[in-house]
C-alpha cells in the first residue's frame, strides 16, 4: 500500500472514530437526530416530486384541474383511479412542507444538544485528566499548551463536530434526493451518481491539502498562545527590562506566519472550488443533453429532475467543503487526544482515596530513608541522592542549603507531589506509596515563596483551604499568621478582592494570607519554602514568633535562608549538592565552629536583622 493510502486510511479511521465518539457521547439523542433528519429529508424529497403532476398542468388549457398521477405501481396503489383534485394536492403540498419544518426544527435542537453534550465532555475529560495527573507530568509541560489545548483546539474540535454533523446531515439529504429522483428515473440517477463521485475523487488532493493546512495551524496556534501567555505572564518583567518590543516582534512574525500559511490555503482550495464550479456545469450539460436526446423524458419530469440536481449540486459542494473543515480541524481533536492520553498515562494511583480512611497518623515522625530523585528521563542526573533524615512528629526542622541544592524538590517528595525514584517516605513507619499518597497530600499544607491567590475575596482564598471553615475561623488563622490587622484596616475586611493573582496586595501582605489559609487546614506537617521571603524582618520575626507557637500541635518544616526563620528550629538538615552533609540539633549545630549552620548564620546575618529578632 502506497504512503498516501496509508495516510488516507488513517485519517478515514480518525474521522471514524471521531464520529463513534460523537455519536456513543450523544447516546439516543444521537439516534433521535438521526431520525429527523430522516424524516426531514424524505418529507422534503415527498414535496417536490408532487411538483410532477402539478407541472403537468402548466399549460392545459381544459380548465379541468383533475391532476393526473403517474401511472406506476406505488401511485395505483395509494390512489386507484390515478388522479387528484388540484386543492387536494396543493393542501398535501402545504402539509408536507409544515412537518418537514417541524421536523428540521427539533432536528437542529437535538443536532446542537448532540453537539454541545460532546464537546463539553471532551473538555471535562482533558480537564479531569490533567487535575488527576502526577505532578511530575507538569513539571515537564508548558502550561500555555495547556491553556491553548483547553480553549483554542477545544474550539476547533467543536468545528470538526460541527462539520461531520453537517456531512452527515447533507449526505442524508442525498440520500433523499437520490430516492426521489430514482422515482422519475433510475438510469439518470445513476448517471449524476457517477458524476457527482467522479468530482468528489477528483477534488481529493485539495482534501488532503486541508489535513496538512490543519496541522501547520494547529503549530502556528500555539506558537501565538505561547508569545501571548508568555508575555502577559510577565509583562511586569517585559517592561522593566523595556523587552516588550521583542514579544511585540515575536507575535508579529507568528501572525506573518500564519497569515501566510492561511492565504496559501485559500489560494489552493479556490482552484478547488473553480474546478467544482466548472465540472458541475459540464456534469449539468451532459446530464440535459443525455435526459432529452436519449432517454424522451418528459418536460414535467426532466424540469423536477433538474431541480433536484440543481439542489444536489451545492450541497455535493457543502460536502467538499464541509470535508474541509473536518479535515483542518482534525489535528486539534489529535493533539487533545494525545494530550489526554499523555495525562492519562501519568494518572496518579489511589485516585478517589483523598477522604477514605481518616487521618494518617503522625505521632514519632516523618522519615525519608535513602531518597533519590531526578526528574526528566536520565536517571544518571538525580538532583538529590540517598537522603535519608528524619521530621519528628511536634517539633521544627530547617533545612538549609545553597540555591539548586534541591531542597524544594524535597519538600515537593515530603508534600507527596513527587514520589521518590528510589528509596521510601515513612509515616509513623508506615510507607507513603502509591495508594496512600493522595491521603497523606491532605494532611499537609505548604507556603510557597510564590504565593497562588485567585482573583477573589481574601475570605474566597482563605476558604480554598477549609471550605465550610466560619469567618471566626478566618479571624484566627489571619491573626496567627499576623495579617489580621492589614485586613481588619481594609474597607470590606474579608470581601476584599485581592486582584489577579493577589496584585492589589503587597508581596509581604500575599505571603501571610497564604500561610493563614496554610493554618486553616490544620494540617500533620507544614512545609514553609522560602515563605516569608517578601516581609520585612519586623513581620518576618512576628510570623516566626507564631510559628514558634505552633510547635507542638503541627510537625513544621522550615526551608530558608535568614536566620530568624530558622532560629526556632529544632533540628537542622543541611544540604548540598542533593546530598545530606549535616544533621543535628539546633543550638549544637550553631555552637559548633566550622558547621554548616553557623557558617551559614554568621554570613547571612544581615545588618537589617537583628540577632535576636527569634
Ligand atoms: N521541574 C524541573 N525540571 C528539571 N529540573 C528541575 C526542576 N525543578 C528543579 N530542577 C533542578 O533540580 C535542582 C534542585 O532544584 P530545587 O528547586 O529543589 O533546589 P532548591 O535548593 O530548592 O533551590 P532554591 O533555594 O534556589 O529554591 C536544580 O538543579 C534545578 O535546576
Amino acid at each position: 500500500m502506497s504512503k498516501s493510502s496509508i495516510l488516507r486510511l488513517s485519517l478515514f479511521r480518525e474521522i471514524a472514530a471521531f464520529g463513534a465518539a460523537i455519536a456513543q457521547i450523544g447516546g439516543r439523542r444521537a439516534w433521535t437526530a438521526l431520525i429527523f433528519l430522516i424524516l426531514g429529508s424524505l418529507t422534503e424529497g415527498i414535496s417536490i416530486l408532487l411538483l410532477i403532476p402539478l407541472l403537468h398542468l402548466v399549460g392545459r388549457s381544459d380548465q379541468d384541474f383533475a391532476v393526473k398521477l403517474p401511472n406506476n405501481d406505488l401511485v395505483r396503489w395509494l390512489v386507484p383511479d390515478g388522479t387528484l383534485q388540484l386543492t387536494t394536492v396543493l393542501c398535501a403540498l402545504v402539509g408536507l412542507v409544515a412537518v418537514q419544518a417541524a421536523f428540521n426544527r427539533f432536528k437542529s435542537v437535538y443536532m446542537a444538544k448532540l453537539l454541545f453534550d460532546f464537546i463539553n465532555r471532551v473538555r471535562m475529560n482533558l480537564f479531569e485528566s490533567i487535575g488527576k495527573a502526577r505532578w511530575g507530568v507538569f513539571t515537564r509541560m508548558r502550561s500555555s499548551d495547556l491553556d491553548h489545548a483547553l480553549t483554542g483546539d477545544i474550539d476547533r474540535v467543536q468545528g470538526a463536530a460541527f462539520s461531520l454533523l453537517m456531512l452527515v446531515q447533507i449526505a442524508v439529504l442525498l440520500a433523499g434526493y437520490l430516492l426521489i429522483s430514482m422515482f422519475i428515473s433510475p438510469v439518470m440517477t445513476l448517471f449524476a451518481v457517477v458524476i457527482g463521485i467522479l468530482m468528489f475523487v477528483a477534488l481529493q488532493p485539495f482534501r488532503m491539502r486541508a489535513t496538512a493546512f490543519g496541522r501547520v495551524l494547529t503549530a502556528n496556534r500555539q506558537d501565538q498562545y505561547r508569545t501571548v501567555s508568555e508575555f502577559l505572564g510577565g509583562i511586569k518583567v517585559a517592561k522593566s527590562l523595556n523587552v516588550e518590543a521583542s514579544y511585540f516582534a515575536q507575535l508579529q512574525s507568528t501572525l506573518e506566519k500564519m497569515k501566510a500559511d492561511n492565504v496559501d490555503y485559500v489560494r489552493n482550495s479556490t482552484i478547488g472550488t473553480a474546478v467544482f464550479q466548472v465540472a458541475s456545469v459540464v456534469g449539468l450539460s451532459l446530464f440535459i443533453y443525455v435526459a432529452l436526446v436519449r432517454f424522451n423524458l418528459s418536460l414535467a419530469e426532466i424540469v423536477v429532475l433538474l431541480l433536484v440536481f440543481m439542489r444536489i449540486a451545492p450541497r455535493f459542494m457543502d460536502m467538499q467543503t464541509q470535508a474541509q473543515q473536518v479535515l483542518i480541524n482534525m489535528p486539534a481533536y489529535t493533539a487533545m487526544r494525545s494530550l489526554q492520553a499523555r495525562f492519562d498515562a501519568e494518572r496518579e494511583p489511589g485516585d478517589g482515596a483523598a477522604g477514605e480512611g481518616g487521618k494518617l497518623s503522625l505521632a514519632t515522625g516523618l522519615n525519608l530513608r535513602d531518597v533519590s530523585f531526578f526528574y526528566g528521563d536520565d536517571p544518571a542526573k538525580s538532583v538529590v541522592t540517598g537522603i535519608t533524615f528524619g521530621l519528628p512528629a511536634g517539633k521544627v526542622t530547617a533545612l538549609i542549603g545553597p540555591s539548586g541544592s534541591g531542597k524544594s524538590t524535597i519538600a515537593d517528595i515530603l508534600l507527596g507531589l513527587l514520589e521518590p525514584t528510589t528509596g521510601k517516605m515513612l509515616l509513623d513507619g508506615v510507607e507513603i506509596d502509591a495508594i496512600n499518597r493522595r491521603r497523606w497530600r491532605g494532611q499537609v499544607a505548604y507556603v510557597p515563596q510564590d504565593v497562588f491567590l485567585m482573583h477573589d475575596t481574601i475570605a474566597a482564598n482563605l476558604r480554598l483551604a477549609a471550605p465550610r471553615a466560619s469567618d471566626d475561623d478566618l479571624w484566627t488563622a489571619l491573626h496567627q499568621a499576623h495579617a489580621g490587622e492589614f485586613v481588619e484596616r481594609l474597607d470590606l475586611g474579608l470581601e476584599t478582592v485581592v486582584g489577579d493573582r493577589g496584585v492589589r496586595l503587597s508581596g509581604g501582605e500575599r505571603q501571610r494570607i497564604a500561610l493563614a489559609r496554610a493554618l486553616l487546614r490544620k494540617p500533620s506537617l507544614l512545609i514553609l519554602d522560602e515563605a516569608t521571603s517578601a516581609l520585612d524582618w519586623q513581620n518576618q520575626s512576628l510570623i516566626a514568633r507564631s510559628i514558634d507557637g505552633l510547635r507542638g500541635t503541627m510537625t513544621i518544616l522550615t526551608i530558608a535562608h535568614r536566620p530568624s526563620m530558622i532560629a526556632f528550629a529544632d533540628w537542622v538538615v543541611a544540604i548540598e549538592n542533593g546530598r545530606i552533609v549535616e544533621v543535628g540539633q539546633y543550638q549544637r549545630l550553631k555552637e559548633k565552629a566550622g558547621s554548616r549552620l553557623s557558617r551559614m548564620l554568621s554570613s547571612e546575618q544581615s545588618e537589617t536583622e537583628p540577632a535576636n529578632v527569634a
